[in-house]
């Protein structure tokens, strides 16, 4: 162990886990980081991370919360109770890595699992049972970042933006950081103004591809875009699914498994039965590349680089296809390339991202960014479990 930590339980400590369940419902992603707190959140390091994959059991429940259902409401109580203890599992590997006991963390982060996403409604759901989190863990949580968002107007979503232009935002260099998780996002950093950060969800990201593997190759997700890449893209049918009304919508936008889910894909394949599967995995897979680029041409064409995290960065066909559909329509080419040439590895962004949360929430610092969210104005984001 470090020997300059600040005293057990000090509110000066710098030490923070961040703990994010995204979209893909794959597991728990988890950091624990240094954020010294007078450089705004710089610099920063990661001291540990770890992963911890939810069993069939937990993920089927999650999946089946997507959608109204019988007895919704303790399915739901249930399910948080089981992912608070594989969120206490994750940070007992952080800290069993770091060999940092808990006294010495400041917060815990923890996003919780998105089961409803209506902004437009007035609310956003992430399931989670943060006092549960803060029984087994013995750490202060900080959790529901989103609802405070949309209680003053806001999408509540992306948030990460505002983290994005913390670690990723250059002077010198205009840049577009992309998150394709279940979902994808873009933040757009303009060179040396970065209070002009914007950003919004650009639709799906691996949510769809994810699905269709599992149908049809028994897989959770296409390992390097493999399978996509054995197929061909059609054009029809990759015309068809970017002509969801979602696509045009002028920013601040945000989306999830409420608009793109498998009964969506099915209604657009009903007219392209003849393809094979291959084929729809590849369109499926160039869908997610060209929204992405669309979004960018049309909002940060000028960009110097883009920078890519999430799990989509880890498959090489994607990535592909989205630097074939942004040199197609940029006047200069621009590369593409992953966030750890940043120093962040693509899979610890978003983990990081809400240990920097819990951060500002922790500081009183507002966590969003109302050119982003639309928002009425800046927030702080968060609730309080204590530890004791
Ligand atoms: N080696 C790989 N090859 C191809 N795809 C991969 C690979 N590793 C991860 N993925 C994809 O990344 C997904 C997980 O990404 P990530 O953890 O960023 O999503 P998430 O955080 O759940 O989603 P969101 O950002 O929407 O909340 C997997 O479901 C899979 O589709
Ligand atoms: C409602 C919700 O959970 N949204 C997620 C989802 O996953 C990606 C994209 O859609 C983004 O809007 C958001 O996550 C990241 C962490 C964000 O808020 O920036």
């Amino acid at each position: 162990m470090s020997t300059d930590l600040d005293p057990p339980r000090s509110a000066s400590s710098s030490l923070y886990i961040g703990l994010m369940s995204g979209t893909s419902l794959d597991g728990v992603d988890g950091v624990l980081a240094s954020l010294p707190a007078d450089a705004d959140g710089q610099p920063m390091a990661t001291l540990a991370t770890a992963y911890v994959p939810f069993p069939d059991d937990l993920r089927a429940a999650l999946m089946a919360l997507q959608a109204n259902g019988e007895n919704e409401l303790q399915r739901e109580a249930m399910a948080a109770n089981q992912l608070a203890v594989y969120y206490a599992q994750c940070i007992a590997e952080l800290l069993e890595k770091s060999a940092i006991p808990a006294a010495y963390i400041r917060a815990v982060g923890v996003h919780g699992q998105t089961i409803r996403h209506r902004p437009e409604l007035g609310y956003t759901r992430q399931t989670n049972n943060p006092s549960l989190l803060a029984e087994l863990c013995g750490i202060d949580v900080i959790a529901d970042f989103r609802s405070r968002d949309v209680a003053a107007g806001g999408q509540g979503a992306p948030l990460v933006p505002a983290f994005h232009q913390a670690v990723f935002g250059s002077e010198e260099q205009a840049r577009v950081a992309v998150n394709i998780g279940g979902i994808s996002n873009i933040s757009i950093l303009p060179a040396g103004k970065l209070e002009a950060t914007s950003g919004f969800d650009t639709g799906p990201g691996n949510v769809l591809m994810d699905a269709w593997i599992a149908r049809h190759q028994g897989q959770t997700y296409d390992a390097d875009g493999a399978w996509g890449a054995s197929g061909k893209p059609d054009a029809a049918l990759l015309a068809a699914l970017r002509s969801d009304a979602y696509f045009a919508l002028p920013p601040p936008k945000s989306t999830g498994r409420d608009l793109f889910h498998i009964e969506w894909l099915d209604a657009q394949l009903a007219s392209h039965k003849e393809l094979t599967p291959a084929d729809v995995q590849a369109t499926l897979t160039a869908f997610t590349a060209t929204t992405i680029a669309d979004a960018i041409l049309k909002h940060a064409a000028q960009t110097g680089a883009v920078y890519v995290c999430g799990g989509g960065a880890y498959n090489a066909y994607l990535l592909k296809l989205l630097g074939e559909a942004l040199s197609a329509g940029a006047e200069r080419a621009i590369p593409v390339l992953s966030t750890e040439v940043l120093g962040i590895a693509p899979n610890h962004v978003e983990a990081l991202a809400f240990a920097w949360l819990a951060q500002r929430f922790c500081l009183r610092l507002p966590g969003n960014l109302p050119a982003v969210t639309g928002a009425r104005g800046l927030r702080v984001l968060g609730g309080l479990y204590p530890a004791q």
